[in-house]
Order: C-alpha cells, then structure tokens, then sequence
C-alpha cells in the first residue's frame, strides 16, 4: 500500500485524523497536510480499513479510468444502504447501480440534455428568474439577490427535469422545504456516518440513526410525491404515457417499469415504486445544491474581483453584440468565461471527502499494490489545492486555465471514472448560461459584507459555504 502515518491496531489513525481535523480546521486542509507528507497517493487507515487516497490527476487516471472497470463499487456507507435497499445511483452497486444510471443517463438524453432542448429549459427558468429580478428594479432601481435565487433557478431546472413542475411563487415554500430537509441531513452526516455500521448506531446511538433515517424518508416520499399520484393516475387510467416524448424522468421510468412488467419473468426486476423514489431522491441531492452552490460561490468570487467581471462582459458583449442571449454554442469562443468557470468549480469542489471506491481485483501502480477490497478515491477537494498542479491554489485566477491549457483536463469536479457524476451536461449547462446571462443583463457587486468562511461545516462530508451573502443587481443597459 502507499504510504501514511503509523496506524494503531482496531483504531488505525482515526485518532491523528481528529486531532489534524480539529488543529487545521477541515478535511481538506487534513488531507493536504498527508499529500505534503506523504506524496500523490498515501494511505489513512479508518479502524481497520486501509484507505488509498490520490491527489494528482495522472494517478487518479490511472487507477480510475485505466482500471476503471476494477472500481466500479462504492464503499456505501452502512445507514444509507439500509435505507437505500441497493437501489437508485448513490448508494447502489452490481447491476442495480449499473441499470439504473444507464436508464438516467439515456432518458437525460431522450429529454434533451446536452441539446438545444435542455438549454431552451435552462432559459425559459433564468427568464422566469430574471423578470421577478426585473420588476423590482424598474421600481427601485436596483434588487438584492439572496442565495434563494440560485437555489430556485437551480431547483426549478431539476425539478422540471425529474417531475414535470418549476418552483413558481406558489411552490416555493414547498421548495424550501424540501431543501431544508436536504440541509439537515448533510449537516448532521458526516465522516463517521460514512463508515459505521448499522448496528452499532442502532444500538449504541439511537438517536442518531433516527435522525438520518426520519430526515431521508421525509425526503424520500416528499421528493417522491409526484410520481406515486402519476402511477396512480395512470391505473385509474386519467393519465396516458408518451415514451416517444416523454415529459419528465418519471414519465421515462414509468414507461420503463410498465415495458418491463410486460416481460414478465424476463423483465429487470429493477423498475418498481421504491427504485423510482431513490432515483429520484440521488438525483434531486445530488444535483439541487451542488450546482446552486456553485454558482451562489461563483457570484461570491466574482463580485470581490471585478476585474474579472469586466474581462467576462467584454468578451460577452464582442460576441452577442450586446444584443442576443449567450448559447451554449458560444462556448469555443469564450475562452475567459470557460476558465472562470473552470477556477470557481476548483474553489467551490463540492465534496470535502470524496466517496470511496472498492476495487473488486488487485490493482498496481507506480510500485504499489493494492489489494482487492480496499477503499479507494480521489480526493476531489484536496487534489484541487495540490500546488504541483495549481499553482498558487489559494488565488482565484482564472487565467491559470489560459496560460496552461493542460489544466482544464486536470480539473476533475465531477469526479473521474465509472462512478462520475451523472448530472455533468446538465450541470455544465446550466453553469455557463446562468453565469454567462446574468452577466450580460446585469451590473452585479456585493450587497454589505460577504461571508469569507466557505465551509461551515469543514467535519461534514459536504463542502457547505456561509449562505448569508447577498447581491446587488443592477440592469445594463443596452446600446
Ligand atoms: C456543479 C454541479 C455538480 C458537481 C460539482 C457534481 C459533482 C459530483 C461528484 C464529485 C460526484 C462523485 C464522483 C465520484 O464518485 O467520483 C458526483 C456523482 C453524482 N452526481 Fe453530480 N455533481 C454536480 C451536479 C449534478 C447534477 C445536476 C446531477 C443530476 C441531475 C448529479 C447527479 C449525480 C449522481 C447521480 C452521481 C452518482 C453517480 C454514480 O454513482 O454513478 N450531479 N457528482
């Protein structure tokens, strides 16, 4: 194995983790100290459990794509598993897991992810957005744009994807609602929640199993509410299925569930109620505050650094001449923009702790052999600060990504390997029109002071920015 600190028997090193996590304020900051210490790939042993953790782009390649067939599985975490039954995408594995990120990723398409349909999607929410934005400052001049604005476009957008519906003024205390749920529940899990078994939190700390388990089965039947009233809708027979333009994901696993039940023995027993809840619910988490924290810790960015702003409107404005939308097939001509883009996901890296993976055969690499079973991953969050990479990691410099290309391919936010995030395009899509518009509409700077702590929660799983930050928007006028 790579090497790490000395591990102690039954409690290897989790001992030396608390005591770093707690002296350096986080994980990643942890996770750096090893990857100085240690190298690219080190080894933390969690109780019994040898952990490979990588740090460099060209190893995690190696293992991850390379190899990617021999860690496909994920180390799922004992409670969530429970809950889960194996089915959905997260924490799934074997054939469940690959049926149904298959069926996501093929029904995303049919849907038009990727395409000129989905970006139609994005616009039509950021429109719906930006004329509430409108109003206000036809009346007053200017309008402060809290983080519930990224959340709802965001929200929306997923929301229209997975259920057919957008949050409107009359939906969105339900929104709320089920992002609050969400927020909880990353809050309180954290890296111990990821390894302990089930037993031991039933038994030993009830109160803590209850509060995941209350939290993901609220989510899981407000999440899934929608989908249980269409199933039921279309036995009554008051709902028919289009497959050929399906409206949303449920209508596609609908139709799916329906053509498979129709196989009878034959068919993947995969497609039921249940995995349908779960899918949506990893879906739902998975993609609402990842992408809405990007952009909220995108805008946090920017505003302290307006000469950046500037570089962005200017490119914009010399390719729509200030008188059109920004499109995705913009994108190979605006240079600046990707690279903004490209440092505010390297700052916002989502994941403190990235899931682990199992590899199911012995993998070597660089001398090292590691066995089959152990826990292994990139480290997201750390690999992005490792200054033999990014240089001066702790300044926001797009045009790092300009003077190397070769960094760009480096930036791994969506994970590297078989289990990467589904959600990319949408993701990506959704990040660069967002951003790309409201800059083009909008004068934009900070509305009193900003927050600076971008992780609240540094012990959780979860990178958490403060969310007290506000905007001020200002209309540009057009020539
Ligand atoms: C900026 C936004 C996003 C970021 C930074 C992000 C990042 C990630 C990361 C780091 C992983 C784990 C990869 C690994 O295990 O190595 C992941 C997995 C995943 N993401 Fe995303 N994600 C984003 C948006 C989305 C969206 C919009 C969706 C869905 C609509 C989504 C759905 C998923 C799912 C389902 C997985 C699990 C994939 C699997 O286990 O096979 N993500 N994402």
């Amino acid at each position: 194995l790579p090497p790490g600190p000395t591990p102690l028997p039954l409690i290897g090193n989790i001992h030396q983790l608390i005591y770093l996590i707690w002296k350096l304020n986080g994980i990643v900051p942890t996770l750096d100290f090893y990857r100085k210490k240690y190298g690219n790939a080190y080894t933390i042993w969690l109780g019994p459990m040898p952990t490979v953790n990588i740090t460099d782009y060209e190893m995690a390649h190696e293992i991850f794509v390379k190899n990617g067939k021999k860690c496909q599985d994920r180390q799922l975490a004992p409670v969530l598993e429970h809950i889960s039954g194996g089915h959905g995408i997260l924490a799934a594995n074997g054939e469940n897991w690959a049926e149904m990120r298959r069926f996501t990723l093929l029904s995303f398409r049919k849907m038009g992810v990727g395409s000129g349909l989905m970006e139609k999607k994005i616009m039509a929410e950021l429109d719906g957005r930006c004329s509430e934005l409108d109003a206000e400052i036809d009346k007053n001049g200017k309008v402060t744009v809290p983080v519930d604005f990224f959340d709802l476009t965001v929200g929306s957008v997923i929301n229209s994807l997975l259920v057919g519906k957008r949050f409107d003024e009359n939906s969105k205390d339900e929104f709320l609602k089920i992002k609050k749920m969400f927020d909880d529940s990353s809050e309180t899990f954290n890296l111990f929640d990821l390894n302990v078994p089930v037993w031991f939190l039933k038994w030993v700390l009830p109160w803590r199993f209850r509060i995941t388990w209350d939290a993901r089965q609220n989510i899981l039947s407000h999440v899934g509410k929608e989908a249980v009233e269409r199933f039921q809708k279309l036995k009554d027979g008051t709902y028919d299925l289009d497959s050929e333009e399906p409206k949303d994901l449920v209508d596609c696993f609908l139709a799916k569930m329906r053509s498979e039940n129709e196989k009878g023995q034959d068919g993947h027993p995969g497609y039921n109620m249940d995995a349908l809840k779960l899918v949506l619910h990893d879906l739902w988490l998975a993609g609402q505050g990842t992408t809405a924290t990007s952009l909220y810790v995108g805008f946090l960015k920017l505003v302290t650094h307006p000469s950046v702003i500037l570089k962005i409107q200017k490119e914009l404005l010399k390719i729509t001449q200030g008188s059109r939308d920004l499109t995705l097939q913009d994108r190979p001509n605006t240079p600046y923009l990707n690279a903004t883009i490209a440092e505010i996901q390297r700052f916002t890296s989502v994941l403190n702790v990235n899931f682990w993976r199992i590899n199911d055969e012995l993998i070597s690499f660089r001398g090292f052999q590691v066995p089959a079973g152990t826990m292994m991953t990139a480290q997201i969050g750390a690999l992005h600060v490792n200054e033999q990479l990014f240089e001066n990691p702790d300044e926001f410099d797009p045009e790092r990504f300009l003077r190397n290309e070769k960094l760009l391919q480096q930036l791994i936010p969506f994970g590297i390997g078989k289990r990467s995030c589904v959600g990319e395009q949408l993701a990506r899509s959704e990040l660069y029109l967002v951003l790309g518009n409201l800059l083009l509409r909008y004068d934009i700077r900070a509305h009193g002071a900003l927050p600076t702590n971008m992780d609240v929660f540094p012990y959780s799983s979860a990178k958490l920015p403060d969310t007290s930050g506000k905007f001020e928007f200002r209309k540009i006028q057009k020539t």
